[in-house]
């Protein structure tokens, strides 16, 4: 990082004081928002969304689909108004499209753009810089897109679509719902049918979305347990109304939270349950978490429910490496948990998050380490000896946690250092506003 980053950076001393109390409601699924505009940016009208998550990574999705021709405003009122080129109508940019930290956005236009006659560069900050893009330009490249890529297969890179593209069958060789999505969006302006093979299940969200704009989409289940998805391109797409449910992810900090401080009793309102995406409260439930849902209901097509979280004395566990897809972001708020929690913790199977906005393994075992948490970090996981419930002595006195770009590192230390004796400096709070603006203003509102 240079001087000049040095002297841009963020720092804050998070501290305790007191317990979570009352009630709060956090932002738009960051992944429905993404989806929200670009699939409303590929339909033929106007697309309105309420609730969607006005987050730096969603804005970068944003500012790309205008560069390709949407139109897309936010009223008075909060809601947001896209109307859509249909799809096959992206324009060519007219220059590089910043994705800024995001890898939703970065893959999932990486599909758009494969099957359109255009040519486009992707630009990405230094975190994004670092993560691999292969993953998404092996198979866009055999539906016939070309790529120039950095080495490594990293941004920035170029890629030039094919129109009319070629529709592949494609087996997915990681758990990627990005690389999922990125086929499928490929394929709606691809003639044909194009097929994604699920071994394991990831989010969904493509594929409620999808269908909800009236794409011919279908899921078979395979005698081995994968999911086939098929889509049919040259698709219409019509324009929806959504409202985005609160996103699981980010109300994982709070939920964590009351669950560590002593005393804390606070309501989660209208929180994503999709069964792709909730497995860190079933984890927490098993370790003893006390956390109940309160009125169930469905909002745009997704289970949501109010959460009541209070103080409890939480046991390790060994996390079955099954549910990692559906709490994959999940696992920074999760070691933290583990690091108050009664006996040892062990998690496994978690190599993807070492290619996240930083090396999430490492990154919060140096973090935790630095609070005073008991840690082992393993080849794909980390094993955490819990305090039996005693706050962690936090970070000395001139030395800070560093969060490498990364919203989850940051928001995660930031609850251990309200669960902390001296409380955790945490280097940089900027990146937070790339999934959760309001995270900081939220917290002191719910100790008030
Ligand atoms: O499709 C999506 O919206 C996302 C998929 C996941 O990434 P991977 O596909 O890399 O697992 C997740 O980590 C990311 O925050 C959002
Ligand atoms: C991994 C994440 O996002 P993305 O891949 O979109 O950068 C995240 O939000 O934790």
């Amino acid at each position: 990082m240079s001087s000049h980053d040095l002297a841009q950076m963020r720092p804050r001393r998070f501290t305790a004081n007191g317990p979570l109390k009352g009630r709060i409601r956090v932002p738009g699924d960051k992944s429905i928002s993404h989806r929200s505009i670009m699939l409303g940016a590929l339909a033929v009208g106007e697309t309105r969304v309420t609730g969607l998550l006005e987050g730096e990574d969603v804005l970068s999705t944003a500012a790309a689909m205008r560069a390709m021709g949407a139109t897309i405003t936010r009223d008075d009122s909060g809601m947001w108004h896209v109307h859509g080129v249909g799809v096959g109508g992206l324009l060519q940019p007219q220059q590089a499209l910043d994705m800024g930290n995001s890898g939703t956005s970065t893959r999932l236009l990486m599909g758009l753009v494969a099957s359109h006659p255009i040519t486009a560069t992707f630009v990405g900050d230094a975190s994004l810089s670092k993560r691999p893009m292969g993953r998404v330009i092996d198979p866009l490249s055999t539906m016939g897109a070309e790529f120039t890529a950095s080495p490594g297969g990293r941004l920035p890179l170029t890629l030039r679509g094919l129109s009319p593209a070629v529709p592949i069958e494609y087996r997915l060789p990681v758990a990627s719902a990005q690389v999922k999505s990125a086929v499928l969006l490929a394929g709606l302006n691809t003639p044909g049918v194009t097929t994604v093979i699920e071994p394991i299940p990831t989010r969904d969200h493509s594929e409620r979305m999808l269908r909800g704009f009236g794409a011919e989409l279908t899921v078979d289940v395979a005698a081995d347990g994968a999911r086939i998805i098929k889509v049919r391109g040259e698709a219409e797409l019509k324009p929806q109304d959504i409202v985005v449910p609160g996103d699981p992810s980010s109300a994982a900090f709070f939920v964590v939270a009351a669950l560590l401080v002593e005393g804390s009793d606070l309501v989660v309102e209208n929180v994503g349950l999709n069964p792709t995406r909730a497995a860190l409260f079933d984890v927490l439930r098993l370790m003893g978490g006390s956390i109940e849902e309160l009125d169930r209901r469905d909002v745009g097509g997704e289970p949501v429910a109010d959460l009541r979280v209070r103080h409890s004395l939480l046991t390790g566990i060994d996390v079955d490496p099954a549910v990692v897809p559906s709490m994959v972001d999940e696992f920074p708020i999760l070691f933290v948990a583990a690091a108050l929690a009664k006996g040892r913790t062990v998690t496994t199977g978690l190599e993807e998050l070492r290619v996240k906005e930083s090396d999430r393994i490492s990154a919060m075992r140096a973090a935790l380490e630095l609070a005073g948490a008991t840690v082992t970090e393993t080849e794909d996981g980390l094993i955490i000896d819990g305090t039996g419930g005693d706050p962690l002595p936090g970070t000395a006195e001139g030395t800070s946690v560093v969060t490498h770009l990364d919203h989850r590192i940051a928001m995660s230390l930031a609850i251990a250092g309200i669960a902390s004796k001296r409380g955790v400096e945490v280097d940089d709070t900027r990146p937070i506003a790339t999934s959760f603006p309001v995270f900081e203003s939220l917290l002191e509102s719910a100790r008030a």
